[in-house]
């Protein structure tokens, strides 16, 4: 292990030693869900001026309610079936992040990563299909996935992508990541996302660097 990886499973570390317990993240992976419907809502909402400003003045005193509890340090991670470490407070996948979709990877035994999800319109691109930055991210993270499923994790290093089709919203999506060759430090993962029709809509070919430093 080297000093920049070291030093990032000590932080892992510390925030798993925090008390999460079930009953806890079971709390606010309700509240993140709440406030993911309240996200897409603020796009959505037909509600007047009045009735608008009226909510972001109780959508206020809500925050600051929590914020009255103190500030603590980022969830840890919770390993689920297969071994897969899911960080709770991941963009990607964490169930406590609101700003995650979130979306669900499991593993299979050849080693690929594979996950099924809706995004929404918080997540859109160009009108009624997701953004490109979005698609990269859930490629980069389920990449990630299947460069640690396969024993070589490491820091994204190159994440090349390109745009078959555009990925449609508020539809099943599905995407798939496998490790295809391993050079020193280096691990090359592919990845896909198709559409509800089978069709491959982004695909990527990343690399993962374990770093030295
Ligand atoms: C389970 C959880 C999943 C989470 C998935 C999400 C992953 C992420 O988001 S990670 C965050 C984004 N990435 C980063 O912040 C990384 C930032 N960069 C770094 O830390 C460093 O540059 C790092 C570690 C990638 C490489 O550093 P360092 O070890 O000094 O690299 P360096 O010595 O230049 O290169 C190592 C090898 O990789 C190769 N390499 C580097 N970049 C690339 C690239 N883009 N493409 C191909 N090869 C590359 C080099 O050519 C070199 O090859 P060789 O050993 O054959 O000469």
């Amino acid at each position: 292990m080297t000093g920049a990886w070291t030093a990032m499973q000590r932080v892992f570390e510390e925030r798993d030693r925090q008390d999460f317990d079930e009953v806890r993240i079971a709390g606010l992976a309700e509240l993140a869900a709440r406030v993911r419907e309240l996200s897409e809502l603020v796009v959505l909402t037909r509600a007047d001026q009045s009735e608008v400003a009226v909510v972001a003045r109780e959508v206020e005193l809500l925050t600051r309610r929590l914020a009255e509890a103190g500030r603590g340090i980022p969830p840890g991670a919770q390993v689920g079936e297969g071994g897969i470490v899911r960080q709770l407070g991941s963009p990607v996948t964490g169930a406590l992040n609101p700003l995650a979709p979130p979306i669900e990877i499991s593993v299979s035994p050849d080693g690929t990563a594979r996950s099924e999800f809706t995004l929404g319109v918080l997540y859109e691109g160009p009108p009624g299909f997701v953004h490109g930055g979005v698609s990269a991210m859930v490629l980069d993270h389920l990449s990630g996935v299947a460069a640690s499923a396969n024993g070589t994790p490491g820091m994204t290093a190159g994440l090349d992508l390109r745009y078959r089709r555009p990925t449609p919203l508020g539809v099943p999506l599905s995407a798939e990541a496998k490790a295809v060759r391993v050079e020193g430090r280096k691990t090359f993962v592919e990845s896909r996302i198709l559409g509800p029709d089978g069709r491959v809509t982004a695909e990527a070919t990343a690399v993962f660097v374990m770093p030295t430093r």
